[in-house]
């Protein structure tokens, strides 16, 4: 058998473990745990069989690796993408010995462990179902948020037609905004709005306008909840909509603009128990609001949507707002890809819509969406057939670019299509906009990048100079100038490396190499979320002089900087460099991100998506061309039957 002969000395190979998934532990497929938990299911249960373990352990990896399942078939090439814990180390290039399709699924659907099909009994730790294999629980959640969803989308609210057109027109005047007059008719007839788009195409002032006019179309009173997964998030929305929301009023007494919102996490939102397993809204104690957005959606992992679908009333209002295109959650799924691109059932949303706005429809909508549908089937739908399928499932993609310069949107465009051809073209033209600096080993040194450098001192030195003189707003201004972004925490292409070459070339341009805690000038990093100081998980501040010879921390809007003394701050780091997930939601003006080797199973299109659309004015790759196409050509694969009819 290829890869059997196992050194029973190596550290990897699970104590105890049977031959077959000891094999596919010491080529790095599955850890201790995965086995672990694995036999252990297979004690409890009876199940002898070495199969039905690696398929139950191959369940537990997929979890951890962000996938809501495992689809047998599927199983091996997923295995030589190298392990998703560890990505530093080798992708497995062992001939491992995988059972045979057919027998291995008869095994897993006769076992004792497993339940067979969606109607297989309730009390079984796997689940076996069109060939994904799930733990029980992760299936569960899938189930909740299919039925929920699918719900929402059958029958529609009632709302006078004339009434939402006029409502929608008065908040989006102009011709150019068809999509977001689309997305505010959808979320007043629809109990479920998918509203997405990239960055600066209007996804959050679309919220504050929607609103707007559902208060018009359903009365001021209606209660409005604002949500987002982390406590950053949720302040910038509730900053963004509020702005609007006061701009749209502009000193008038529009009470369907002037009532301002507050938005929390999605945790708080549900009432989340320290010290319990539950939220304190469930479907037995539903939350009372009439409306619920929850913005930064493609974050939300796939149980904790399961649970606010769980906590909402049934008749109200659920708009998730987003960029599928983005990293997904660090937890398990990717819900808001899988809601935009999955099957979607005829529904009787569109012809409703055409109804109300009917130039604002993508013409190849057909009532029933048979034509979209079958376009999308042919594997190239134009965009606006795709785009006309998808309002069946309540989907509005927001099109026009309102902030990105020309060359940043066409970047993130060819990235986004996965067009590795045009987006070394477009990196390699080295426009105001982008460029690509490509090292000549696999990994840059630090004198291949002296722009980079440049940069970074630059910056540094920035900051430092209003921290001195006490600038707040000018030291947090500049903060947010350049960053430094990498896929890696570890090894030569990860933050750590990177932070410290950053940290030295910020004292050689400052000349200032001070000690101690809380140098003027240094930036920091909130790593726990603190209500307290109301600083939040992610949230980015500057120490700077307090003109009294002491210092304080100051964080957030430049324009109203948050003030917090040193020994009142929470758990912080100093950050001269940062994943690339923990920049979601944020934006600099300038980006370099630093690409790992092209056999890193952390390269993604995802990520160097979001990394670019990090830049609002100029982006840097450093990278060979090699792992540019290797991301720009490898989307995320997690596996999860949510877009599949059942
Ligand atoms: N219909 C519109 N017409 C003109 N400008 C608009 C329109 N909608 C939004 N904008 C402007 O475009 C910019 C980006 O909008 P917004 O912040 O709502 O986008 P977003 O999609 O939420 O962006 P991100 O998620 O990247 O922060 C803002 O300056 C906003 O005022």
């Amino acid at each position: 058998m290829p890869g059997a002969d196992v050194d029973p000395g190596d550290p990897r190979r699970p104590w105890r473990a049977g031959p077959l998934l000891a094999t596919f532990a010491a080529a790095g497929v599955l850890t201790s745990a995965d086995v672990r938990v694995a036999e252990r299911l297979g004690l409890l249960t009876g199940e002898a069989d070495p199969t039905v373990h690696l398929a139950a352990a191959l369940a537990v990896r997929a979890v951890r690796s962000g996938s809501v399942c495992v689809d047998l078939a599927d199983a091996p090439s997923l295995a030589a993408e190298g392990s998703p814990e560890d990505p530093d180390a080798p992708a497995p290039d062992v001939d491992l010995p995988w059972p045979g399709l057919d027998p291995w699924t008869a095994a897993v659907r006769r076992s004792p462990l497993v339940a067979d099909g969606v109607d297989g009994p309730a009390d079984r730790p796997v689940r076996w179902v069109d060939g994904r294999v799930y733990l029980d629980r992760y299936w569960r959640d899938e189930q909740v948020v299919r039925r929920e969803v699918d719900a929402r989308l059958v029958g529609l609210l009632d709302v006078d037609d004339d009434a939402l057109r006029a409502a929608v027109h008065a908040r989006f005047g102009r011709p150019q905004d068809a999509r977001q007059r689309l997305a505010a008719a959808t979320a007043a007839l629809s109990r479920l709005t998918v509203l997405t788009g990239g960055p600066g195409t209007g996804k959050t002032t679309t919220v504050a306008r929607l609103v707007a006019v559902l208060r018009d179309v359903a009365g001021p009173g209606l209660r409005v909840a604002l949500a987002a997964p982390t406590g950053k998030a949720a302040a910038r929305l509730q900053e963004a909509v509020n702005s609007e929301l006061a701009r749209l009023a502009g000193g008038t007494a529009d009470t369907a603009a002037v009532t301002p919102l507050a938005a929390s996490t999605v945790h708080r939102l549900l009432g989340w128990r320290p010290s319990g397993t539950r939220f304190a809204h469930d479907r037995t104690h539903r939350l009372p609001h009439d409306v619920v957005v929850l913005d930064e959606a493609s974050m939300v992992s796939l149980p904790l949507l399961a649970r606010v679908l769980d906590a909402l009333r049934p008749d109200a209002r659920l708009v998730l707002v987003g960029d599928p295109d983005q990293l997904a959650s660090v937890e398990v799924g990717a819900v808001l890809g899988d809601l935009v691109t999955r099957t979607m059932r005829p529904g009787l949303l569109p012809s409703r819509l055409a109804a109300v706005l009917p130039d604002d429809v993508p013409r190849s909508a057909s009532p029933s969406g048979e034509a979209a549908q079958r376009r999308q089937g042919d594997g190239a739908p134009d965009d606006d057939a795709r785009d006309a399928a998808a309002l069946h499932g309540g989907v509005v993609r927001l099109v026009v670019p309102h902030r990105f310069g020309h060359d940043l949107g066409a970047l993130a465009d060819a990235v986004r299509r996965g067009d590795a051809d045009t987006t070394l073209e477009l990196l390699r033209a080295g426009g105001a906009h982008a460029s690509l600096v490509e090292p000549a080993g696999g990994t840059p040194t630090d004198d291949e990048v002296p722009g980079l450098q440049v940069d970074v001192g630059a910056t540094g030195a920035r900051i430092r100079a209003s921290a001195l003189t006490g600038d707040a707003a000018g030291a947090l201004e500049a903060l947010g100038t350049h960053r430094l972004l990498l896929a890696h925490r570890r090894g030569p292409a990860g933050v750590a490396r990177w932070a410290a070459l950053a940290q030295r070339w910020v004292e050689d341009a400052t000349g200032d190499r001070a000690h101690g805690p809380w140098p003027v000038g240094r930036p920091l990093l909130v790593t726990t979320n603190d209500r307290t100081t109301g600083l939040s998980n992610g949230d980015t501040g500057v120490v700077v002089a307090d003109g009294a010879g002491g210092v304080v921390a100051a964080f957030g809007d430049p324009h109203a900087p948050r003030l917090v003394r040193p020994h009142r701050l929470p758990a912080v780091e100093t950050v001269h460099a940062m994943t690339v997930h923990r920049a979601q939601g944020s934006q600099f003006t300038y980006v370099t991100v630093v690409l790992p080797p092209a056999s890193s199973p952390l390269l993604t299109r995802e990520l160097l998506y979001t990394a670019i659309t990090r830049a609002r004015e100029n982006v840097r790759v450093v990278g060979s061309a090699d792992a540019v196409r290797a991301a720009v050509e490898r989307p995320v694969r997690r596996a999860s039957g949510l877009r599949f009819p059942r």
